[in-house]
């Protein structure tokens, strides 16, 4: 069933017509405009004013942001009937299975990034929220442990999400918090979506992709629209404190690059890319004992689950959350003393990275394979053995398409736990992209324990092998 309806749009007649994927615009004799209801975000018919109110989002340059436009409409007598039914079906359709006015809880840290999170929000993302009738509760962050605080006594029955404006430091904390909670499992339901204002926003460049992933109009939409997806998180174990980890753990070369590099932070995005270089200049070992509770590590193997995953896409998948109301977080399953099956790594180590969500920065796919939802951490042991600094830099080419998977001294494997015993005295453990003490550590996966929002239910993050290894 298609629909139409007229109106005029600052005196120019405008025909609307939908379909159940897309509204088509065409004003006057321009060319018309086909906007997925994905991106259509309100649509009302106000029967005293003959306004016909629709709100979306799209892309005005091919490879540009998204940009939120509002069309006012004013309907002939004659056409009312067939605008009311337009805007009431373009509204069902395009919150197909969605709630539509969400409930917002919004965390903004005012100096993540090069400090425009405020007017990042004002400017871009508080329209389109607002446009798309959520509801929002806004909190500007004053110091480090106020997201903690909000999130682990946040009334949950109260917000459908909690948006954190910042860079992946504030998620860290909001899920800690919401660990930390009364309720810790249904606080971890709660939905968490990232704007991306901070200098490392590796999370939502997993959700949205490479083109979106800085785009803060796309992560707003991500808010208005996403499905619930339920990701595995790391117990993080050091010195008898636990932890939640939700990306990565780095030591070594990759842990200077998060933690050594926070002097530049005015270089944004570049900042890691200068501390790469100045790393590898040093070309400093990592002195640590590395071992693991290993699953797999056939390449070729975990490739080939992921191009599995890719095509049973979504529909396929739960998206109701997992009912557990237990008031603790899920038991560990492997103590600090367990002693059977574990693997230590016997290479000398340029850098260890372990985490989920392949992209932990724009210029760099660390784990390629991750999946959301497989129960497992993705490792990536870089070997100095046969691995020179000039290796480093070629290798550093196909970074941004994860490329160094195939490398053969890059051991990448998947496993259930894996712990840390540091060789000297002095390092660099970045947790999350946060500095942590150079200590002994163990971690663990438990399994869908956070929310995080999507509208692929997967990361968006294409990966492919290279010519010659076809
Ligand atoms: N008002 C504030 N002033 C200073 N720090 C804050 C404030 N609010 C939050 N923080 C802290 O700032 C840290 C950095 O946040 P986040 O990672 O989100 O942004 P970022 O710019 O990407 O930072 P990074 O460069 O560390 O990755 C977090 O640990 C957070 O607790």
């Amino acid at each position: 069933m298609d629909l139409d309806t007229e109106a005029k749009v600052l005196g120019i007649p405008t025909k609307y017509s939908i379909s159940p994927t897309t509204l088509t615009i065409t004003t006057g004799s321009k060319k018309s405009i086909t906007v997925p209801l994905h991106n259509v975000i309100a649509a009302s018919y106000h029967p005293e004013s003959k306004l016909l109110k629709i709100a979306y989002v799209i892309k005005k340059k091919k490879k540009g942001p998204l940009v939120l436009v509002q069309l006012d409409g004013q309907v002939q007598e004659a056409n009312a009937n067939s605008a009311s039914n337009l805007a009431k079906t373009t509204l069902e359709w395009a919150y197909k299975d969605i709630k539509p006015n969400r409930r917002l809880k919004i965390l903004i840290n005012p100096h993540g990034g090069v400090g425009k999170g405020v007017a990042l929000f004002n400017k871009l993302v508080e329209p389109v929220l607002r446009a798309a009738g959520c509801t929002l509760d806004v909190v500007h962050t004053k110091k480090t442990g106020d997201a903690y605080d909000i999130a682990k006594s946040l009334p949950l029955d109260k917000f459908d999400a909690l948006l954190s404006v910042s860079g992946d430091g504030l998620v860290h904390e909001i899920l800690n918090g919401f660990a930390n909670h009364e309720h810790p499992r249904k606080a971890l339901r709660m939905p968490v979506t990232p704007i991306p204002t901070g200098s490392g926003n590796g999370l939502s460049l997993n959700l949205l992709g490479l083109e979106d992933g800085f785009d803060v109009v796309a992560a707003s939409l991500n808010a208005i629209k996403g499905s619930p997806m339920h990701v595995d998180v790391f117990s993080f174990t050091q010195n008898g404190k636990q932890t939640i980890s939700f990306m990565s753990q780095a030591l070594g070369l990759m842990a200077d690059l998060d933690v050594g590099t926070e002097d530049l932070r005015w270089m944004g995005d570049s900042r890691f890319v200068y501390g790469l270089l100045r790393g590898l200049i040093k070309f400093k070992p990592c002195d640590v004992e590395l071992s693991y509770k290993i699953v797999e590590k056939d390449k070729r193997k975990m490739f080939e689950n992921l191009k599995l995953r890719d095509k049973t896409e979504s529909d396929a998948r739960p998206t109701e959350p997992i009912q557990d109301d237990s008031s603790t977080l899920p038991e560990l399953k492997i103590s600090l003393d367990d002693q059977e099956g574990w693997t230590t790594f016997q290479e000398p180590l340029l850098y260890l990275y372990a985490g989920k969500g392949p992209y932990v920065g724009r210029d760099f796919m660390a784990f390629p394979v991750s999946l959301p939802d497989d129960g497992l951490i993705d490792i990536v042991a870089q070997s100095t053995t046969n691995f020179s600094r000039t290796d480093v830099l070629a290798s550093f080419g196909g970074a941004p398409r994860g490329e160094l998977y195939w490398h053969d001294s890059l051991h990448y494997l998947k496993a259930n736990a894996y712990r840390i015993k540091p060789l000297s005295k002095k390092g660099n453990l970045s947790i999350d992209g946060e500095l942590y003490p150079f200590d002994p550590f163990q971690v663990e996966v438990l399994p869908g324990l956070a929310t995080l929002l999507s509208s692929h239910g997967s990361y968006n993050a294409p990966f492919s092998e290279p010519a010659n290894k076809r």
